[in-house]
């Protein structure tokens, strides 16, 4: 209990974080949260502090897993950056605690995290609701965890947007000809079976009208009440999932602005208590959950105390 917290960063993170270990356990934790099981997850929707000065918000992300004995927070910045800083936009660090004496295990870099965890639900998402192995549009170029993860276990072709067209040949070319740049979101999207939106834009920018009857939307972004990236038709036609109902009531603008209703999470298709509707259009409504910190941040200290425990 006594000794200062490990301080694992971003390197360590990324060497410790692997996605066969990440996905099932975030399936699981979906799902335990689904059902309400105080035992398992208790979760609160996290508070957001506006940082309005300089065009972001705080939130505080704590959740604590009983039966697994994991207690965490997460706290992070994240901004409209309107200009193209080379600032991250979103700024993220994990405590992992232990909930019998209240220490501070381990402070870890979130933005490795929040970016792994949030591809890997987002191909949950796919792999829960998708009718088959998608072709799928990835709009910005901030997806690279979420082609890495697609492209390896779901897609056969990627197709990539992004608002600034420089940004979306440079994620291209890193990508080594495995994908190709649009000029447009219509020519990305048209006719895909999969699409992320992963945008800072506050206002639609992917129609309904340019989706194919049946493709899949897992929506990253908008994660503000007066934010979008979807418009009214896309949210009306779709069958709408969310990754939580009292998340999404609070900070979906996509649900909020366009009245559309939640028609189950994501963890209640993974605990086959709603279905997929794998032959509807589909969006899933990616908000983050702190769980889904949580789960990634033990596997990241288990890893950590196995290394240094064997040196
Ligand atoms: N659902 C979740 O679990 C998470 C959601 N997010 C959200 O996802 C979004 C992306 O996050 P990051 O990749 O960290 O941000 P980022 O700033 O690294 O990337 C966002 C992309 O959006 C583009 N962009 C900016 N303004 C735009 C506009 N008006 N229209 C279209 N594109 C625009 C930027 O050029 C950039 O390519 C943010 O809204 C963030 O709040 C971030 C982390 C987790
Ligand atoms: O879950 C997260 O982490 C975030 N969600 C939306 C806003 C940025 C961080």
């Amino acid at each position: 209990m006594d000794g200062p917290p490990a301080v694992i960063w971003r390197e360590e993170v990324e060497r410790l974080l692997r996605y066969e270990d990440l996905v099932p356990r975030l399936e699981q934790a979906l799902g335990l949260f689904s059902r309400r099981d105080a035992a398992a997850v208790l979760q609160p929707v996290r508070t957001a502090v506006p940082l309005s000065k300089h065009g972001g918000f705080f939130l505080l992300m704590p959740a604590y897993m009983e039966q697994d004995g994991v207690l965490c927070t997460k706290l992070v910045c994240a901004y409209k950056r309107e200009d193209e800083s080379s600032l991250p936009a979103t700024q993220a660090t994990v405590m992992l605690l232990d909930p019998l004496y209240g220490n501070v295990k381990a402070v870890m870099d979130g933005e490795v995290i929040t970016a792994m965890r949030t591809a890997a639900v987002s191909a949950i998402s796919a792999k829960a609701v998708c009718p088959a192995a998608p072709d799928a549009g990835t709009a910005p170029p901030q997806c690279i965890v979420v082609f890495n993860l697609f492209n390896v276990r779901l897609l056969l072709q990627v197709r990539v947007w992004s608002h600034s067209k420089e940004r979306a040949e440079s994620f291209v070319a890193s990508l080594g000809g495995a994908a190709s740049a649009c000029v447009l979101v219509e020519a990305a999207v048209s006719g895909a079976d999969a699409i992320v939106t992963a945008t800072r834009s506050t206002e639609p920018l992917l129609l309904g009208r340019w989706v194919k009857p049946g493709a899949h939307v897992a929506a990253v972004g908008a994660c503000r009440p007066d934010w979008r990236e979807l418009d009214d038709r896309l949210m009306e036609e779709a069958v709408v999932y969310a990754d939580s109902r009292e998340a999404a009531m609070v900070e979906s603008g996509d649900i909020i602005l366009s009245g559309a209703e939640v028609f189950a999470e994501l963890g209640e298709v993974l605990n086959g208590t709603k279905p997929a509707h794998r032959d509807k259009t589909t969006v899933f409504k990616s908000l983050g959950l702190a769980v889904e910190d949580a789960v990634s941040a033990k596997l990241v200290f288990d890893q950590w105390e196995d290394r240094t425990s064997s040196v």
